[in-house]
């Protein structure tokens, strides 16, 4: 959690740099990993049931007594716990956000990404200097169960969060029966697709391993019969043709100009002329509701563990136009979404002769 500063210490830090502010930052960082710490070892969840002494939080978490008590201090200086009287409990904020059982739980977003910067980002400079990403991201994933599990997790509950207002805002007409989602793994959003539009099937593209969260989301919403899941690369796959919507959502972001403009082009050749195309993304720069303070922090910091991690970015409004007119799409329109800061819908139109 952030440090707590009085007026007098946020008037030296950040008014009058009269001290370093990257002493906090040190502080924050120390914070964020103690906090990956006590998630992984179970501290929050043994404190839910109220306040233990740390022996027996001890005896409850394997860990050693006097080891546990340094990293309890630290989390209490840092606000996410509190003591009183020897006994160590949560604090209101961590009792909110990060237990794995409230619904809207912070705890898979703060794993993954406590995963991510302990046990990637230590290498940030050799992408930097090179160029290209140290690691491949979803292979790094498949080899850590739990972390793909919060990975899958923290991305199902934005869709889930979405879905409704981005099945408002794409008007599918009533003779369309053709939906492919081309990464759409956890099959959040064509689900939501074909329950309100009881004439559509749909195409699911993505790796084998998300696809299996994804069958599961089909099943339990009865609509196995009419989705079609195609284990594959996104790149080499057989996307069908003839669609009349593709959902491209969270996925150009982890590519470069060059793959995004292949990828564009494949999508194009699925869709009958006339289809549309659905980009979800968080935008680097936007006309509309361009993100601002930590929306606008979120984005350049996820734009540069795309980078590190997949050879990917964030990328601004005008260079994607730009890669949708150069695969054959016109009329794009872009818009921020009420449910989010920082993701941005934008959809285009194949023209009717595509150029060649
Ligand atoms: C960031 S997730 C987005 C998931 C979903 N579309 C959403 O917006 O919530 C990217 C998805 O693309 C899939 N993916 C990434 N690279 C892929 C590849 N080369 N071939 C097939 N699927 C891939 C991943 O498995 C994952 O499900």
């Amino acid at each position: 959690m952030p440090v707590p500063l009085s007026p007098e210490e946020a008037q030296q830090f950040h008014a009058s740099d009269a001290a370093p502010a990257a002493f906090l930052d040190l502080l924050d960082a120390v914070s964020f990993r103690s906090a990956g710490a006590a998630l992984r070892l179970g501290v929050f969840e043994e404190l839910a049931g109220g306040p233990l002494p740390v022996e027996q939080l001890a005896a409850r978490t394997g860990t050693d007594p006097l080891g546990l008590r340094i990293l309890l201090d630290a989390l209490t200086s840092f606000g996410y716990l509190v003591r009183a009287d020897d006994r160590y409990a949560n604090s209101a904020n961590t009792s909110r956000w990060l237990l794995r059982a409230v619904p809207d739980s912070f705890a898979p977003v703060l794993a993954f990404w406590s995963a991510l910067l302990t046990g990637w980002w230590h290498d940030l400079e050799s992408s930097i200097r090179s160029g290209t990403p140290t690691g491949d991201f979803y292979a790094w994933l498949e080899r850590r169960p739990e972390v793909l599990a919060d990975f899958q997790t923290m991305l199902r509950r934005l869709a889930d969060g979405l879905r409704a207002e981005i099945v408002e805002l794409l008007p599918v007409p009533a003779d369309a029966g053709s939906l492919l989602d081309v990464g759409g793994g956890h099959a959040s959003y064509p689900v939501a697709f074909l329950t309100a539009h009881p004439q559509l099937r749909a195409t699911v593209v993505d790796l084998d391993g998300a696809l299996a969260q994804g069958a599961e989301t089909i099943a339990a919403a009865g609509l196995t019969d009419r989705c079609t899941l195609r284990a594959g690369d996104l790149f080499e796959a057989d996307f069908g043709t003839g669609h009349d919507l593709a959902l491209l959502f969270n996925i150009v972001h982890g590519y470069q100009a060059a793959e995004t403009l292949t990828l564009l082009r494949r999508v194009a050749a699925a869709l009958r002329p006339g289809g549309r195309v659905a980009l979800l993304e968080p935008l680097a720069a936007a006309p509309e509701q361009p993100a601002t303070g930590p929306g606008e922090a979120f984005v350049r910091m996820f734009s540069l563990n795309l980078f590190h991690t997949q050879g990917g970015r964030a990328y601004g409004h005008d260079e994607l136009v730009g890669l949708l007119h150069e695969a054959g799409f016109t009329d794009v329109r872009q818009q921020v979404l009420a449910g989010s800061e920082t993701d941005h819908l934008v959809t285009a139109r194949l023209a009717c002769s595509s150029p060649s």
